[in-house]
């Protein structure tokens, strides 16, 4: 017991060898320094976060997507009843977390009216509906890096500010042609590429457990809204852990579909190189039993590729837990509580399913972070390279100098965050010839995984290795995001599901990975541990203090 207790809280002594743990130690020491220095700083600025969200006093808000679309089917509750109670919300929380950075409620307003006399007219029965228009009614909330008619498209970058889109990306196009109703765009990290959801045309979205801290990115406004309870389903994009990091931090549920079943159209900046193999658009919801409905309309008739409809019995699944990466030098350690929680759910999968979840080791993990690097930098198959980082950041059509950009940031005279700076920075010093060993560290992963998971497995990985951090800290931890950004490169499903809240508060989760195409096994097992750990709890609420 106790040899187990200390291998759970010191984790990767033995997978690391001296250089590695020296390496590790430098990174350590030279970010802790900077962490330090940061920390005085902000300490002097930080202004008063102790505010709490009010509570959610209208129960149509605790209702899952699908289920409401079956009360406004049955004339049980008007779409406008439930819109404008959606409205109330934003409004009473954006002022707080900073969410959503567009709205279009009077639309959606006159949208509900429509819907409601729609249902009224219909002569067909309950049934018609559903079939045609499975969401009619629902409010929806969209990225602001995905086209939706009349809203911004900016993407946080100020030559985009004022850019507004003329039509759909195809995945709102069905949410739409289902009878979604958007109630608004929230906000997004620059150019989709950071964790934290920051950028200078809408500012800093906030974490609704603890508006210190971040919502993730880089849909983090959505991942706020759903969080706070001002939102049920969102649509959010993916390459890195876009959709999962915002789901971890702010307690709620989301995938990240096989690549190619979701259209990745209709977004800023879009995917190129090998990037359109990596990258997947999906559903952000609080309650698990709408991922399935929303996944199935958001891919169209590519839902047709997946066994969506067929029953999964997690009985006769093979279950494996990876509790950490192995011991990368540049990552962080897994969070104690986090490896307490992963801990926890496998428990309950042995004693619920009868089931037993094998523990594994997979060494080429800790190299995610240099994998997800180099793929995301390779030429497509015709030899093109991808845009990088500094031509996405031009400013109308002017080149981005990124070291003159860090100068003009110390000034207070660049248009960029940090972040994106540093990424640019970055991105100049990484070498253009892929490793052969990195290469081989990849095929080897892919392999080894495809062949465990093969089409009855599922798999249980760390979501990020802290919690929810408090603003800006991302910055001094910027590869934690290879957690979530390994299964973009190796193309594999994807759910991200909450277990439960930790000591502080803070939402506690897991990912649920399968292999390509089984996408139906994560949904089914976001589902199970649903039921277990309580899904989603409202911030604030004696319901979120009691921990797990
Ligand atoms: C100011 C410090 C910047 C240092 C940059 C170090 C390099 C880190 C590399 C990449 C970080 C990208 C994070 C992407 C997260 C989300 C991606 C997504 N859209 O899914």
């Amino acid at each position: 017991m106790l040899g187990m207790r200390k291998s759970l809280l010191c984790p990767y002594r033995m997978a690391l060898n001296r250089l590695e743990r020296l390496l590790a130690w430098a990174l350590r020491g030279f970010m802790g320094m900077l962490f330090t220095i940061f920390k005085m700083i902000a300490a002097v600025r930080e202004p008063e976060r102790s505010a709490r969200l009010p509570p959610i006093t209208n129960p149509l808000l605790k209702v899952p997507a699908m289920r409401l679309a079956r009360m406004i089917r049955r004339r049980e509750v008007t779409s406008v009843e439930v819109v404008q109670a959606y409205i109330d919300r934003i409004q009473e929380v954006n002022p707080l977390i900073n969410a959503m950075v567009k709205d279009r409620f009077s639309a959606a307003l006159q949208e509900a009216v429509q819907v409601d006399k729609l249902i009224e007219e219909e002569t067909g029965g309950e049934d018609v509906l559903e079939d045609r228009l499975p969401l009619l009614g629902v409010p929806i909330t969209v990225k602001e890096s995905f086209c939706l008619q009349g809203m911004p498209n900016s993407t946080g970058l100020i030559s985009r500010k004022g850019l507004i889109s003329t039509n759909d990306a195809p995945s709102v196009a069905l949410l739409k042609r289902a009878g979604g109703i958007p109630l608004g765009v929230t906000n997004c990290s620059e150019l989709c590429m950071w964790l934290e959801s920051h950028n200078n045309i809408y500012g800093i979205t906030c974490n609704p457990y603890d508006f210190g801290r971040i919502a993730g990115g880089s849909s983090g406004g959505e991942g706020s809204i759903l969080g706070a309870g001002a939102s049920v389903i969102g649509v959010g994009s993916d390459i890195g852990g876009s959709i999962r990091m915002p789901c971890f931090f702010n307690g709620i549920f989301g995938h990240k579909p096989t690549p190619g079943i979701v259209s990745n159209e209709g977004q800023h900046p879009p995917p190129s190189g090998q990037q359109p193999g990596f990258i997947s658009t999906g559903p952000m919801c609080r309650y698990a039993e709408d991922l399935l409905p929303m996944l199935k309309i958001m891919a169209g008739p590519n839902a047709e590729r997946l066994p969506l409809s067929s029953e999964v019995d997690l009985k006769r699944l093979k279950f494996f837990s990876i509790p950490h990466d192995n011991g990368s030098a540049l990552v962080s350690p897994v969070d104690s509580q986090l490896l307490q929680a992963q801990r926890r759910v496998v428990e309950k999968l042995e004693a619920d399913l009868g089931v037993e979840v094998q523990e594994l080791r997979l060494p080429q993990l800790k190299h995610s972070f240099q994998i997800w690097g180099m793929m995301m930098s390779s030429p497509d198959k015709d030899g093109k390279p991808p845009t990088t980082f500094a031509e996405l950041m031009a400013d109308n059509g002017n080149k981005v100098w990124p070291l003159w950009e860090l100068f003009k940031w110390v000034f207070r005279c660049s248009s960029h965050t940090l972040a994106a700076i540093g990424l640019a920075v970055a991105e100049m010093l990484q070498s253009n010839k892929p490793s052969p060993f990195i290469l081989q560290q990849k095929e080897s992963l892919q392999k080894e995984i495809e062949e465990l998971l093969g089409t009855n497995g599922v798999l249980l990985y760390p979501s990020h290795p802290h919690l929810a951090p408090k603003h800006h800290h991302p910055l001094f931890t910027p590869f934690n995001f290879s957690y979530t950004a390994i299964f973009n490169i190796l193309g594999l499903p994807v759910s991200q599901c909450p277990v439960g809240l930790s000591f502080e508060g803070l939402p506690l989760g897991v990912q649920v990975v399968a292999g390509k195409m089984q996408d139906h096994l994560c949904l089914a097992t976001a589902q199970f541990l649903e039921k277990a750990f309580g899904g989603w709890r409202e911030p604030g609420s004696s319901e979120a203090s009691k921990t797990t």
